[in-house]
């Protein structure tokens, strides 16, 4: 019998220590403590079970060819298939689609659902391609991935710089290869094709579900409380006005384009409409421009992070004035900011909870292109906040139980879920 795993190292993870991979590594390596006699199979969470790398050739409008590079990484099927939104961006590396892959493994498994972890990007700069090129690049990636998505075998969905009509895209590729229209194979579509109500604005709905519980724990009020957030895009301009709706100030928002502040409270509404005129939040005229850095010394009550990984580091972390920090996005924190954090007494919701709405409301889309049978959208909204609130409590008593972060809870939750099913099935699943 096996008693113990080990493994080589892998040769295609980043050397960087602050790479998300390590990032990852590191905060598995923290929850081995934790799992008792599950620990033996934790080498399994330090691989992905399959990396698919492909070349994404396509014609430019003007006749000429460029090559992009693709991945798909599916990290961990011990619980369902795949699951895992799509980036299109100029930094995405193979390394990165690991972890969002991994970090996919422990979201899934922290709410309980039916499905492993998988990330897919293409570095690629969208800005820079017409709609015509955007959309045969994606049929194109569509088709490279083809080998390895399906709706029983891993489900694609949007990320950073994708959306329902990029899903549409590639449902209908997926379906013209497969010779069936699978509506399946990818969630965040278009309500026409089989989307679900409450997918587009679910993250961020989680986001606020998690942070509204989370304050009440500590006692922080949301009424008048102040609010600060990097990353005005799905996740982070929807966290912000279902914030301001409960009545919070926002006061700093930052994105790729410049940072604003506003101490009175700046109206989360109109600069949606801003960003959606003008691409981003500089310009905002109800809001004063603001040095990037400053962001990190705003004074606030709630931060949430919702752009990219690796914005909290040791020191910006001892420069937070928040009491409460909501990781819209993923892997925003890096382990020696989560230290520092912790010494200061500041509150996070990790990630793997915190944006685990948009998944969860993934997950019911996947069931109602099943059943064929769709929700309404307050059935959807009262659904996802049962589950996230539940899982959160859960997630707490675990904290409790053994003094440790949510972070490392929520990972400790996971994992034994996880390898509960790895060991069931059998040595190699
Ligand atoms: N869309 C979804 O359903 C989910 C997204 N997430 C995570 O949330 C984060 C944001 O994703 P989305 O809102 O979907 O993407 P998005 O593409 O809609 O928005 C990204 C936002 O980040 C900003 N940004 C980009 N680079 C930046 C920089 N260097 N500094 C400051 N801001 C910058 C952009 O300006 C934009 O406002 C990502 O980490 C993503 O993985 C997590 C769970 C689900
Ligand atoms: O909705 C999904 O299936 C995945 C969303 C995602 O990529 C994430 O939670 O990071």
């Amino acid at each position: 019998m096996l008693l113990n795993e080990t493994s080589t190292p892998l040769s295609f993870a980043s050397a960087d220590p602050h790479s998300p991979w390590a990032t990852y590594i590191a905060q598995v390596d923290r929850v081995a403590p934790y799992l008792g006699h599950l620990s033996k199979w934790i080498d399994t969470l330090k691989r992905p079970k399959r990396v698919l790398i492909v070349d994404v050739p396509i014609e430019m409008d003007d006749g000429s060819v460029r090559h992009f590079e693709g991945y798909r990484v599916q990290h961990n099927l011990s619980r369902g298939p795949g699951k895992g939104g799509i980036r299109f961006h100029p930094d995405v590396t193979l390394d990165e689609v690991m972890a969002l892959s991994a970090w996919m493994t422990i979201k899934t498994a922290g709410v309980g659902l039916p499905f492993g972890g998988a990330k897919g990007g293409v570095r690629v700069d969208p800005s820079q391609l017409s709609v015509k090129e955007l959309e045969r690049m994606t049929r194109r990636y569509t088709s490279e991935i083809g080998l390895i998505i399906g709706p029983q075998r891993d489900i694609p969905a949007p990320d950073v710089n994708t959306n329902a009509q990029v899903m549409a895209w590639m449902m209908d590729t997926y379906s013209m290869n497969t010779g069936a229209t699978a509506t399946g194979v990818v969630t965040g579509k278009p309500i026409h094709l089989g989307g679900s109500l409450g997918r587009v604005k679910a993250t961020g709905r989680g986001v606020f579900v998690t942070g509204r519980e989370a304050a009440r724990r500590i006692n922080l009020p949301l009424e008048g409380a102040r609010v600060a957030v990097q990353g005005f895009g799905n996740v982070g301009s929807v966290a912000a006005q279902l914030f301001a709706e409960a009545g919070t100030r926002i006061v700093a928002v930052q994105d790729h384009s410049g940072t604003i502040v506003n101490p009175a409270g700046l109206d989360a509404l109109k600069l949606g409409e801003h960003v959606a005129r003008h691409g981003g939040v500089r310009g905002f005229e109800a809001a004063e421009p603001a040095d990037s850095d400053a962001f990190w010394d705003v004074e606030c009550d709630i931060l949430i992070p919702a752009a990219l990984e690796g914005q909290i580091d040791s020191a910006r972390a001892q420069r937070i004035k928040a009491r409460l920090v909501l990781e819209g996005a993923n892997g925003p924190t890096l382990p020696e900011g989560d230290d520092v954090l912790q010494e200061r007494g500041i509150l996070v919701v990790p990630d793997v909870i915190c944006n685990a709405g948009g998944v969860t409301v993934s997950y019911f889309e996947w069931v109602q292109d099943f059943s064929s049978f769709f929700w309404t959208e307050e059935e959807i909204n009262v659904r996802l906040d049962k589950i996230m609130t539940d899982s959160l409590r859960y997630i707490w008593q675990t904290a409790d139980k053994h003094r440790i972060t949510l972070r490392t809870a929520t990972f400790a939750v996971a994992c034994e879920r996880i390898l509960s099913a790895r060991e069931e099935r059998g040595l190699y699943p």
